[in-house]
């Protein structure tokens, strides 16, 4: 055993010892770009986000001599520089500060001269952004994953053409391409991004005043959290929505106590309704609504509006054309199995292609890629990637809604367990929110779990893992769950799906 430990080392050793790999530290300088561009790369991957560089990292952890191009000067993608990280800082600070405003005192924790020093917060979320773009430029040293800094574009099946971020051109070649560039803000027509009156997740994530009245458009993710910032900083929130439902995806029964709990947060919801214009010419900002199903226009007024009505896969002006990569109408690029797109050699994974637009799902896809280019057998469970919103309480959930399992005709329970009826909860006095859990009748195999509560997004792994082995509700009901936790809410459900819970 030790021998073959000792074997694998030395093998390691030798890819390690490559001189191209070893010239292959975090680089920005000539003599990197000169490496990528001179010998031919096993993996090539365009774009360093949550996909790229971590298929990256995996690839060369498999011994495969491994470039990384990315544009934006700094590495992470858009989940660490403009997306969850700088998203849950705020969500973290401005929660600390709304908690102190209105929840200490029922704790009895009493102090005056209470105040928001926004520049503070925003330096915070700054500093642990620059952190961890530092961590990862650390491990492709580490890994001796070359980092080229530029915009990538691809020539030909095997080469990709780098404008380089210190100027000037160069091509790097590859025997594989994985394509990770991500996904950008979608604009709505008649609305023009200026990230200070009009602004997507990036402008909303360093406003630099407290707006006073903030018109969030689109109830999905990015909207109730950005909204969740500024209303716990004192901004009145109205989210209007085109559809019929905040969170249109959720589980509907779920949804609606989940937007009734914000609503008692002072959020302001006008569904079923469109922006069809958008007036910046004054001070504010003059948005015109018309009713989804069309009718009398009006005009809502707001210093600032965020646009958060989804996002669009990014891959025009990337070469895709020139050697023949197929997209769907979406812009997605359409990949097998294998992550391989049309053209042998040319793979896609994350934001760029089908499937949930999340951080966790684009990391799963760039090692399942990698692991197909090794050789290996790759694999993406996309029934069992979990979903959170960050907001307070968070809500969780993974696996299919009622909803789902009813159009699927499946024969099912449900168990469902308040979290009023959970003694941390309680203890805590943040006892808002349900478990609920949505089992086969026949089989008692559980099929979704959907969960609002503190730290949801925590406990929602729990779930993840039953989905994953297949487990019954009453193989989670019999596992000992430790006392007090809001973990034992899920216990609760789940033997309320098959039996009855005992503390309601
Ligand atoms: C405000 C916000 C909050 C979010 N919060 C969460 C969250 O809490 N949890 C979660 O799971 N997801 C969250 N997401 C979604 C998450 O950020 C994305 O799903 C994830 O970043 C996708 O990873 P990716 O690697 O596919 O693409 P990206 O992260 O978009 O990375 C692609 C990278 O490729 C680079 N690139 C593009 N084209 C080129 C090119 N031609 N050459 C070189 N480089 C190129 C880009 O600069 C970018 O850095 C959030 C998104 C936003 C906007
Ligand atoms: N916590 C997280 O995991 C997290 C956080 C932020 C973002 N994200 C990811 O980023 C992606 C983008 O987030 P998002 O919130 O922009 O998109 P989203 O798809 O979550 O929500 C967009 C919302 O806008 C609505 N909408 C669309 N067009 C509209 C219009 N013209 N007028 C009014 N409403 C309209 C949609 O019905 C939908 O409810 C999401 O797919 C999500 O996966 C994830």
């Amino acid at each position: 055993m030790a021998l073959a430990i000792l074997a694998r080392r030395r093998a390691a050793d030798a890819v390690l010892r490559r001189p191209q790999a070893a010239a292959g530290a975090v680089v920005s300088a000539w003599r990197a770009y000169a490496a990528a561009a001179g010998e031919e790369s096993d993996v090539v991957v365009v774009g360093g986000g949550p996909g790229g560089y971590v298929a990256a990292i995996k690839a060369a952890q498999l011994g495969l001599k491994t470039t990384c191009i990315e544009k934006r000067g700094a590495l992470g993608g858009t989940c660490l520089n403009v997306g969850c990280i700088p998203s849950k800082a705020l969500l973290h600070s401005s929660h600390m500060y709304h908690e102190a405003k209105s929840s200490f005192a029922h704790h009895g924790v009493k102090f005056s001269n209470l105040e928001v020093d926004l520049p503070a917060m925003m330096a915070q979320k700054d500093k642990a952004v620059a952190g961890l773009t530092k961590g990862i430029e650390g491990l492709f040293k580490k890994n001796k994953v070359t980092y080229v800094k530029g915009f990538g574009k691809l020539a030909s099946p095997s080469e990709v053409s780098v404008d380089l971020v210190d100027g000037g051109n160069t091509v790097v070649k590859g025997k594989n391409i994985i394509i990770a560039t991500g996904s950008d803000v979608k604009s709505l027509p008649g609305i023009t991004i200026d990230e200070k009156k009009v602004v997507s997740s990036t402008g909303a994530l360093c406003l630099s005043e407290i707006p006073k009245k903030l018109v969030v458009i689109g109830a999905g993710y990015i909207g109730l959290e950005m909204g969740s910032v500024w209303n716990r900083l004192g901004s009145e929130v109205t989210v209007v929505e085109f559809a019929p439902d905040i969170v249109p995806s959720m589980d509907g029964e779920i949804r609606k106590q989940f937007q009734r709990m914000l609503e008692k947060q002072k959020f302001k919801f006008m569904l079923k309704t469109k922006v069809v214009g958008c007036d910046t010419s004054g001070d504010g900002v003059k948005l015109t609504l018309e009713p989804a199903a069309g009718g009398d226009q009006t005009v809502l007024e707001a210093d600032v509006v965020l646009v958060s009505a989804g996002r669009t896969p990014f891959t025009s002006g990337i070469g895709l054309e020139t050697i023949g990569v197929e997209t769907d109408k979406a812009g997605r690029i359409l990949v097998d199995k294998r992550f391989m797109t049309n053209v042998n050699g040319v793979y896609a994974i994350g934001d760029a292609i089908p499937g949930p637009m999340l951080a966790h799902k684009a990391e799963e896809d760039g090692v399942a890629c990698v692991e197909f280019i090794a050789g290996k057998e790759g694999h993406v469970d996309y029934d069992t990637v979990p979903g959170v919103v960050y907001t307070h309480p968070e809500v969780a959930s993974v696996g299919k809604t009622e909803e789902q399992v009813k159009a699927l005709g499946i024969a099912y329970s449900v168990g469902k367990f308040p979290l009023l009826a959970n003694s941390r909860a309680k203890a805590i006095d943040d006892a808002e929110g349900i478990v609920k859990v949505v089992a086969e009748k026949e089989t008692d195999k559980i099929l979704g779990v959907h969960i609002m509560a503190p730290n949801a997004g925590e406990i929602i792994h729990e779930a993840v893992l039953a989905l994953q082995y297949g487990a019954s509700s009453e193989d989670v009901a019999r596992t000992c769950h430790a006392h007090p936790t809001v973990s034992e809410a899920l216990k609760e459900a789940c033997l309320q799906t098959f039996s009855k819970a005992i503390h309601i």
